[in-house]
């Protein structure tokens, strides 16, 4: 049913009473109001000025299987006359909560056994950084705190979220990290390889984790944690080689090894998660997002047969969960999502056709004059922004002034995307069609051509 919308009251409305997530509030009250979002479908969104607009991030990463998936809402509906809630914590479990993590089980293969729900990937990370220290308590190895993770990273932003990922404006916020994190290099070689051999490349990143944990003193390592490929971060995609000499440092130092596929998980890669196209094997593994496609919020940590063998000899309470941790409609509606990627074969469609096809696409922009490179694996993708062709040389000193103006022309040809400093990055639906592909990067290389005299025009402060 479409209901008619008064916009300009929900803006009012917006702007007397809702703070909206990572937003400037000035700007916010300057534009009169959020955008308001009303409807959406297939991979399109459509708001309240009745603007249609091909969604290039999938709502926020996540929205694995498109829109208007109706079944997803009746499964939702069908579960909330069942038992629309109850609880893990009295020794107590629902029929749909112990269905999907025997199906994320199936999923994640081999090792990865159990699975520990909550409702944000923030909290998932939460869930990885106590249950880490509370395994190790349990080996008799109690020293083994520290986490090292990656500058840029994105792990969330609760307390152990933002110190566990590496954005220095979130800890600036905050009075971050909280003690225990160390942060090492980020796997990018356009930013911080340029024209480096990627074998040395990998072999320097990887050399500074190694460090770190000799640095640390490697008795009192917990756990490394990462993203296969960091999202919020710019699109991250480490060089060839990276992840498994990665695990092999962790595993020659007796280190947990974390995978953190809140983004990279159920499909985005092309696999069902990010470490099995890399071929690696964590201990443990963060997921949220593309796991209910964004219909519900849920979150999941998959933990390694051997870190529950601990739990069950050791016994004692491991006293963490929340509320909501294997909520039976998320549950119920995950199920479905999962059913769907599985129905229409979402994952070996992302690897075989439309990644590649993808990343056809967005290499027509090479030829750019503002394009310093472009890249992508299974369907997440970035357009890097260059004053000079063939340099990385950015317009501005201070980054970040580039791809916002970009992201806005973007927007208004009817394209939402993601600017991450001079980035320009898409993550669309599974579902997206090579029209729609060739749709998106299109729009982007109109934007870019737009925006060049703007961004020409561009002075130093
Ligand atoms: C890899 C990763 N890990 C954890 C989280 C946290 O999930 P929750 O938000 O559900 O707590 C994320 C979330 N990713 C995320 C969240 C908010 C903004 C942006 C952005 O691209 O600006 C990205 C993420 O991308």
């Amino acid at each position: 049913p479409i209901r008619n919308h008064d916009v300009a009251e929900l803006k009012r409305l917006d702007l007397a009473h809702h703070l909206p997530a990572q937003a400037d509030h000035k700007v916010i009250a300057e534009l009169g109001g959020s955008r308001i979002v009303t409807r959406a479908d297939g991979c399109y969104i459509t708001d309240g000025d009745g603007h249609r607009i091909l969604d290039g991030m999938a709502g926020l990463w996540c929205v694995n299987v498109g829109y208007g998936r109706k079944e997803l809402a009746d499964a939702a509906y069908e579960q909330m006359l069942e038992l629309p809630y109850y609880n893990t914590f009295f020794k107590t479990a629902t029929p749909p909560t112990v269905k999907l993590a025997a199906k994320i089980a199936e999923k994640m293969g081999g090792h990865l056994t159990h699975v520990f729900f909550n409702s944000s990937g923030s909290e998932a990370n939460d869930t990885v950084f106590r249950l880490v220290r509370h395994y190790w308590k349990l080996k008799g190895q109690p020293n083994r705190t520290v986490f090292i993770s990656r500058w840029n990273a994105y792990h969330g932003s609760t307390v152990a979220g933002v110190s566990l990922g590496g954005m220095k404006h979130m800890h600036v916020q905050g009075d971050l990290p909280i003690p225990g994190v160390e942060h090492v290099m980020q796997p990018y070689p356009f930013g911080e390889g340029f024209g480096e051999d990627p074998a040395a490349f990998r072999d320097r990143a990887v050399k500074e984790i190694e460090d770190k944990i000799l640095e640390v003193g490697p008795e009192n390592v917990a756990a490394f944690i990462g993203e296969p490929v960091q999202g919020a971060g710019g699109v991250i995609i480490p060089p060839d080689g990276y992840w498994p000499a990665v695990e092999a440092v962790c595993r020659k130092y007796g280190i947990l090894l974390v995978c953190d596929e809140v983004i990279c998980g159920f499909g985005r890669l092309g696999q069902w998660f990010g470490h099995q196209h890399y071929g690696i094997k964590p201990d443990l593994i963060a997921m949220a997002k593309g796991l209910s496609s964004g219909y519900l919020p849920i979150s999941a940590v998959g933990v390694a047969d051997h870190i529950v063998a601990e739990l069950r000899e050791k016994g004692g309470d491991f006293i963490h969960g929340f509320t909501y941790s294997g909520h039976p409609t998320c549950a119920a509606v995950a199920l479905k999502n999962i059913e769907i990627i599985e129905r229409e074969d979402l994952i070996t469609r992302t690897r075989e056709d439309t990644g590649p096809y993808l990343a056809k696409a967005l290499a027509r922009l090479n030829d750019h004059p503002l394009v310093g490179e472009t890249r992508s694996l299974g369907l997440i993708g970035a357009v890097e922004i260059v004053r000079e062709k063939g340099t990385n040389h950015r317009f501005l000193d201070k980054e970040g002034e580039a791809g916002p103006i970009v992201r806005d022309i973007c927007i208004r040809n009817g394209l939402m995307v993601r600017a991450i400093r001079d980035s320009i990055v898409c993550c669309p639906p599974l579902i997206v069609s090579h029209a729609e592909i060739d749709e998106l990067v299109g729009i982007i290389e109109k934007s870019l051509t737009e925006a060049e005299p703007i961004l020409r025009a561009l002075k130093p402060e």
